[in-house]
C-alpha cells in the first residue's frame, strides 16, 4: 500500500494502472475509520482491481461552529486499517492540495441539499457535492462507495453523478451497526457513558415506527409525532429531524400506501449528532449488518 499526498502524485501512479483497463473503486471518508468505513472497503475490494481510500475532512462542508477542528483524526491507525483491507492507495491530501486557492466554482444542489439535514447545515451538500466532484475528477473512479446511514447525502450524489453525466457508478452500503443497534460513526467518539447509552434511542425509534406503521397507521403526520414522542422519553436526545419521505426521491408522503417509505432520523445527544434511516414496508431492511 502507497499513501499520497498531492494530486500529481495519485495521477501519477493511476495512470499506468488506467491504462492497462484496470477498474477503480473509491472509497470517500473523513477518516477516523471503523467497522462501517470497512465494510464500503470490502464492498470495493470485492468489485474492483485498484481501490482508492480518500481521508479529507472537508472544510467546505462544514458550518460556523461546527466541529470541523475538534473532529477526530488518527491517519497512521487509519492507514494501518486500510492496509489491512486490501486498500492499494490511501489518498490523505492536505487542505492546500484540495483547495489551493478560495473555490470560485461549487456543485449545488438547491432543493434536495435546502431541506432536512441541509435546512440544519446551510450549504453542508453543496460542501460534500463540490468535494465529491473534486475526487472524481482527480481519481476517475468506475465506482465509488457511499453508506446508506448517510441516506440523504447518497441520494443527493446518486442524483448529482445523474445531472452532470459523471459516468461514476455509485454504490450504496447497508449500515453496519453497533451490537446494542447504534449505527457505527466516527462522531460517536464524541459521546460519554452515559450519552452512549442514551443513543440507543436512536435505532429503537425505527423499531418504533415500523411497529406503528405495521399496526395499521397510514398517516405519515401521526407515524412522525409517534416516533418524536418516543424519542422524547429519552431526556439527554433532542430529535431535530423525524421525517417520512419517498425512499428514492426523498419526497414526501402525507399517506403511506403500500408501497416502501423512509423514515430519517437526525438526532442530537448533547451537541453529537446522530443519523439513522430505516426503509420500512419491505421485506428487505437496509440495517441488517451488525458490527
Ligand atoms: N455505520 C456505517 N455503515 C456503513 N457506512 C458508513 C457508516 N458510517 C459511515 N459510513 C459511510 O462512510 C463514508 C464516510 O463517512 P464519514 O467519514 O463521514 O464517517 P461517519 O462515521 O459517517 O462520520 P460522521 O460521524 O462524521 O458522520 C460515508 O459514505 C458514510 O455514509
Ligand atoms: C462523502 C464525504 C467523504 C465528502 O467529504 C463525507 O461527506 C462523508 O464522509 O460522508
Ligand atoms: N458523514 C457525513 C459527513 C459530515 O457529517 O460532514
Amino acid at each position: 500500500m502507497q499513501t499520497i499526498t498531492t494530486i500529481e502524485g495519485l495521477r501519477a501512479v493511476l495512470a499506468p494502472l488506467r491504462a492497462r483497463l484496470k477498474s477503480v473503486g473509491l472509497v470517500p471518508t473523513m477518516g477516523y475509520l471503523h467497522v462501517g468505513h470497512m465494510e464500503l472497503v470490502r464492498r470495493a475490494r470485492a468489485e474492483n482491481d485498484i481501490v482508492v481510500a480518500s481521508i479529507f475532512v472537508n472544510p467546505l462542508q462544514f458550518g460556523a461552529g461546527e466541529d470541523l477542528t475538534r473532529y477526530p483524526r488518527d491517519l497512521p491507525r487509519d492507514q494501518r486499517m486500510l492496509e489491512e483491507g486490501g486498500v492499494d492507495f490511501v489518498f490523505a491530501p492536505g487542505v492546500s492540495d484540495i483547495y489551493p486557492r478560495p473555490m470560485v466554482t461549487v456543485v449545488d444542489v438547491p432543493a434536495l441539499g435546502a431541506e432536512l439535514e441541509g435546512a440544519v447545515r446551510h450549504g453542508h451538500f453543496s460542501g460534500v457535492c463540490t468535494v465529491v466532484t473534486k475526487l472524481f475528477n482527480i481519481v476517475g473512479p468506475d465506482r465509488a462507495y457511499f453508506g446508506e446511514k448517510d441516506f440523504q447525502q447518497l441520494t443527493i450524489i446518486r442524483r448529482m453523478v445523474e445531472d452532470l453525466a459523471q459516468g461514476v457508478e455509485v454504490v450504496g452500503v447497508a449500515t453496519v451497526r453497533e451490537a446494542d443497534g447504534l449505527a457505527c460513526s466516527s462522531r460517536n467518539v464524541y459521546l460519554n457513558a452515559e450519552q452512549r447509552a442514551a443513543a440507543v434511542i436512536v435505532p429503537k425509534a425505527l423499531d418504533e415506527a415500523e411497529r406503528i406503521i405495521r399496526a395499521g397507521e397510514t398517516s405519515s403526520r401521526a407515524v412522525e409525532d409517534g416516533v418524536r414522542a418516543f424519542i422524547a422519553t429519552e431526556p439527554l436526545a433532542n430529535a431535530e429531524i423525524v421525517a417520512l419521505r419517498h425512499p428514492e426521491t426523498l419526497t414526501e408522503v402525507e399517506e403511506i400506501g403500500p408501497g416502501p417509505v423512509l423514515l430519517l432520523l437526525f438526532v442530537r445527544i448533547g451537541s453529537t449528532k446522530l443519523l439513522d434511516n430505516r426503509i420500512i414496508g419491505q421485506k428487505e431492511q437496509n440495517s441488517a449488518k451488525v458490527a
